[in-house]
């Protein structure tokens, strides 16, 4: 419901998202513009290039999570996967850091999922064969696919542009406390606030994952290659190419570890002999944003004297590019309940 009053549009109701990661970007969007008559104001204490999503290599892969249904993890891979395909083909795709990446996923043994859940949204998706294996002679299985790569560093301010666009606001500040936002108005507040969930919401299921990637620079690399034990990639991109990593459960070190460098270069170079001949030209660290199962729902809460809905949408750990758009579609959908339920007679 909105009102047109001197030529202006009054905008009748509002949402805050807290997030200015791939995640708080992707639901912020995803509401600013399908709903014009909500005013949305973004709120975040770190932006790009300051985000764990700027760490991200950014590649859609994905493992699943245990508790929830498949199909609708298989929805928000194709969800997040469709929103990018078209854009990684158009004149767009330089600016907003997306493109296609064509490659392979390689086992030691032989993986419970032969064909992963989202075989049918990537592009390709076959069973390497024994001529393509015999390039990484200790890996008995893989699997040869091209997906997108979304690179974070040029799609959140893409994005945030975007999101201006649709009359979105953006704030630079830290949230102590939901009550804060209830103060302030607000009818519905989206928490998409990652690891901070932990404090902002007091969910002691968030743990941090810490990740150390190298950048590099191998213009030679085509292709990505990924151990499907899930430790050790390679993933070139537009401007260099993302060696990594590691999975540190609960560790919250965000410095680099010169140890886990030389580990993550050992263990690269022995699937990409090349790679001992590239040039380092960073190393950075990130916590990814951990959870048994990603947290997308709505509750309501007291704040004050007030019960106000709340959207989280966060706990995505290693996959938060990969689902990004499908979970933004989903709490946009919890966000137009708590909006009905606000304002009952309201179009929405
Ligand atoms: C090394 C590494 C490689 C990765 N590679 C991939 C990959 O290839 N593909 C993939 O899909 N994923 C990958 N990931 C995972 C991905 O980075 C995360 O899942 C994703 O970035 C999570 O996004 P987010 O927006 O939830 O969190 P974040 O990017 O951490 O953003 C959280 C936002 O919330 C804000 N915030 C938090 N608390 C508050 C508060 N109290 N007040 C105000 N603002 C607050 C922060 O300032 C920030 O803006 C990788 C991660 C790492 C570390
Ligand atoms: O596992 C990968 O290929 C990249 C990734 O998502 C991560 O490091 O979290």
């Amino acid at each position: 419901m909105y009102h047109i009053q001197n030529h202006r549009v009054m905008k009748s109701m509002t949402v805050v998202v807290v997030g200015g990661g791939v995640v708080g970007f992707s639901t912020a969007v995803c509401i600013a513009e399908a709903l014009p008559y909500c005013s949305v104001t973004l709120i975040a204490d770190r932006f790009t290039p300051d985000t764990t999503s700027d760490v991200a290599a950014g590649i859609l892969i994905c493992s699943p999570f245990p508790d929830i249904p498949l199909e609708q993890q298989q929805r928000w891979f194709k969800e997040t996967i469709d929103h990018l395909l078209p854009i990684a083909q158009s004149e767009q795709a330089s600016e907003a850091g997306v493109f296609l990446s064509s490659g392979w996923q390689i086992h030691k043994e032989l993986p419970a999922d032969k064909v992963p859940f989202w075989s049918a949204f990537v592009l390709g998706f076959r069973i390497m064969t024994d001529r393509e294996l015999k390039r990484f002679p200790d890996h008995k299985f893989g699997q040869a696919f091209t997906t997108v790569k979304c690179e974070c560093s040029n799609y959140l301010p893409w994005m945030e542009k975007r999101f201006r666009k649709a009359g979105g606001q953006v704030v630079k500040q830290k949230v102590n406390d939901l009550q804060e936002l209830s103060s302030q108005g607000y009818d519905v507040i989206v928490n998409c606030s990652g690891l901070g969930a932990k404090s902002l919401v007091g969910d002691s299921q968030v743990y941090p994952v810490r990740g150390q990637v190298l950048k590099v620079q191998a213009p030679w690399l085509q292709h990505f290659i990924r151990d499907g034990e899930g430790q050790s990639y390679i993933y070139p991109g537009m401007h260099s190419v993302t060696v990594g990593g590691t999975r540190q459960v609960d560790d919250w070190r965000l410095e680099v570890d010169p140890e886990d460098s030389q580990d993550i270069l050992e263990r690269c170079s022995s699937l990409e002999p090349s790679l001992s001949r590239a040039r380092v030209l960073g190393v950075s660290v990130g916590l990814r944003p951990s959870r048994k199962n990603v947290r997308v729902e709505r509750e309501m809460v007291l704040l004050g004297s007030r019960q106000v809905p709340v959207v989280h949408n966060y706990g995505h750990g290693g996959w938060g590019v990969t689902l990004s758009w499908g979970t933004a579609l989903e709490a946009l959908g919890l966000v137009r309940k708590c909006l009905h339920e606000v304002r009952p007679r309201a179009r929405l």
